[in-house]
């Protein structure tokens, strides 16, 4: 259980209410450094909301979002500049609807996405620009790693065209390139799998397992599709109406009866019965 020993990221007492509404309710769970985490739960359980909250779109009403760094220090989410959450805890996130620059060529995406290492690189100067200093080198850097993510990602041959242009799948597969080109210790992704084919969806757990297998990024994933929940995840947090209902392995959720009567939209009542009825 990485999750309690080492958690990259540790959510404590999250509640974030929008006027009247409890949209989540006092969350605390935590994801394990290297881990593939999944958030689920029925439509509306809150699971976006707790990705708006991480990565600095709301600010909670209440609680703390701690990341931690290797090193053993942590930055406190919740009180970082929602812009600075990306380049200073290294949070990177994708969308539910896809968010790629579609008028730009699929190599620009990658590497406007660096735009930011370059610009430090630069010393914020145009004569950093020209290239004294560290510029060049950041420059070549950048153009090696969007090379490497567009092989990682299938693309190599669509390099030039334009992004709205690429299958839907491929759009997905080079989001989520997009986002691991900015080193991101934890890579969120809103719902990756969703309106992809089979084939499609096999290729993003194959993509999702080499990121984790191969760099030093952890993953915390919002899936309706429970047959990548279920293949590539280490650990599973369940919500329903903004609170927690179960927290543990791919294998203890699927037989947990809250989960399947959260699922079924059960009564609280009838749960026992449709434990006993699925044999869970
Ligand atoms: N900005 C907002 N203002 C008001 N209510 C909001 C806002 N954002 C989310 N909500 C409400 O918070 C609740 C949780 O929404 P959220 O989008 O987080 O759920 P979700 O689990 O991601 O759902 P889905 O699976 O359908 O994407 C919903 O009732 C939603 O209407």
């Amino acid at each position: 259980m990485r999750w309690l020993q080492d958690p990259i990221l540790d959510v404590q007492h999250l509640t974030m209410r929008f006027g009247g509404l409890v949209a989540i309710n006092d969350l605390s769970f935590q994801a394990g450094r290297g881990d593939i985490t999944a958030l689920i739960g029925p439509n509306g359980a809150g699971k976006t909301t707790v990705f708006n909250c991480i990565t600095g779109f709301y600010k909670p009403t209440e609680g703390m979002i701690a990341l931690r760094k290797p090193d053993g220090s942590h930055m406190l989410l919740e009180r970082l500049p929602g812009f600075s959450i990306n380049w200073k805890a290294k949070v990177a996130r994708t969308f539910q609807n896809i968010r790629l620059f579609s008028g730009m060529t699929v190599l620009e995406n990658l590497l406007v996405a660096q735009h930011n290492s370059l610009m430090i690189a630069s010393g914020f100067t145009f004569l950093g620009v020209l290239g004294i200093g560290g510029y060049r080198k950041a420059e070549s850097d950048a153009i090696e790693r969007a090379k490497y993510w567009l092989d990682k990602i299938r693309l190599t041959d669509r390099a030039d065209d334009p992004a709205g242009d690429l299958p839907y799948g491929a759009q997905r597969r080079l989001e989520i390139a997009r986002a691991m080109c900015t080193d991101p210790l934890l890579l969120c992704l809103d719902e990756p799998a969703a309106g992809l084919n089979p084939r499609e969806s096999h290729e993003l757990n194959a993509l999702l397992l080499s990121i984790r297998k191969d760099h030093a990024t952890s993953i915390l994933l919002i899936e309706h599709d429970m047959s990548v929940v279920m293949e590539i995840s280490d650990h599973v947090v369940v919500l329903d109406y903004g609170t927690k209902i179960s927290d543990g392995s791919p294998s203890e959720i699927r037989s947990d009866p809250r989960v399947i009567a959260a699922y079924l939209g059960v009564a609280d009542e009838e749960v026992e019965q449709v434990a006993s009825e699925i044999g869970a």
